[in-house]
């Protein structure tokens, strides 16, 4: 079966051309929408990621702020920074780049984060909006793959979508977002016994379970669409996803790939939750 590549980094371009526009939009009406990231500690991971972050505001003409904090940073150090970015005039959106350190209460930092900032959709004003369908920051990730699919024009609507991994950044957030499109949802995880009995009814398979080529061929129906959220090295230290790319490629109608797939997607609905957020400042 000849298979569709869903490109992200194509995909995630063109979304950025209109957000350029938006900008330059609000540039007449006085306002430069403002994104400040905190990163706390030395992960090297997460500095590319925040390193990207501001090279997509540089590009779109966003105001960014990075503020790097050292890994001893107390949680108390981190919530009163915060405080200062809730209260500042020239910032839309706040976010603190996770993983944090282990001394540092993740959802007591989410939480002190403003709803109105709230631009990586995490704080539970967000989710519990998110959950009821009205109109808040969506996470970026699960955000990023409502966009592949509606721009590789895969309707969702009536299909059987099984997400596996219930993280709250990204599989329960996946699931609704997809009911709220109609698909009917199975939500797998680590504890479902018998996981290819369910992968094989999907007709979308999200995988955002955090293990190196774990879905093969075997868990795939023929002709289904499959989007792969995971990323982790391999044997050889080679970025990949959580699907087996090679052995599933030829079994699906579209599929994307690692790197290029779902990641830069990310960065993208960061940008557009950042003029959202901008936006508000208009009524
Ligand atoms: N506060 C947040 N922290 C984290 C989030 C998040 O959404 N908010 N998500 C991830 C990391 N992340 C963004 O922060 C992110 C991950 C991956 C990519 C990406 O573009 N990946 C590339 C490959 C990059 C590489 O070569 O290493 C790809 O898939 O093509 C962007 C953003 C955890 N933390």
């Amino acid at each position: 079966m000849s298979s569709q590549l869903i490109n992200g980094k194509e995909i995630g371009q063109q979304i950025r051309v209109s957000i350029k526009e938006e900008v330059q939009q609000l540039a007449t009406k006085g306002i430069t929408p403002g994104l400040a990231v905190i990163l706390v500690g030395e992960d090297p991971a997460s500095h590319t990621y925040v390193a990207n972050k501001e090279k997509a505001c540089q590009q779109l003409g966003i105001y960014s702020e990075l503020i790097k904090l050292p890994e001893q940073t107390t949680e108390e150090q981190l919530l009163q920074q915060i405080e200062q970015l809730n209260s500042s005039a020239k910032i839309d959106g706040i976010l603190v780049q996770l993983p944090l350190p282990k001394h540092i209460n993740e959802q007591k930092v989410i939480e002190t984060i403003s709803p109105l900032k709230d631009v990586d959709g995490f704080h539970p004003v967000s989710v519990g909006k998110m959950l009821l369908g009205q109109e808040t920051f969506l996470p970026c990730t699960p955000h990023g793959v409502m966009k592949l699919l509606e721009f590789s024009n895969v309707d969702v609507a009536g299909k059987h979508a099984v997400v596996i991994g219930r993280s709250h950044i990204v599989g329960v957030p996946m699931g609704q977002l997809l009911l709220q499109k109609d698909a009917t949802v199975t939500y797998c995880h680590s504890k479902t016994p018998d996981l290819e009995a369910i992968t094989k009814q999907a007709d979308i398979l999200v995988v955002a379970v955090g293990r190196a080529k774990m879905i093969k061929s075997h868990h795939i129906k023929e002709g289904a669409v499959v989007i792969d959220v995971g990323m982790n090295r391999d044997e050889f230290g080679k970025l990949c996803g959580d699907v087996d790319f090679a052995d599933v490629v030829d079994h699906t109608a579209a599929i994307t790939p690692v790197p290029g797939g779902v990641g830069p997607m990310t960065i993208t609905m960061l940008m557009v939750n950042t003029i959202q957020s901008a936006k508000m400042k208009l009524v």
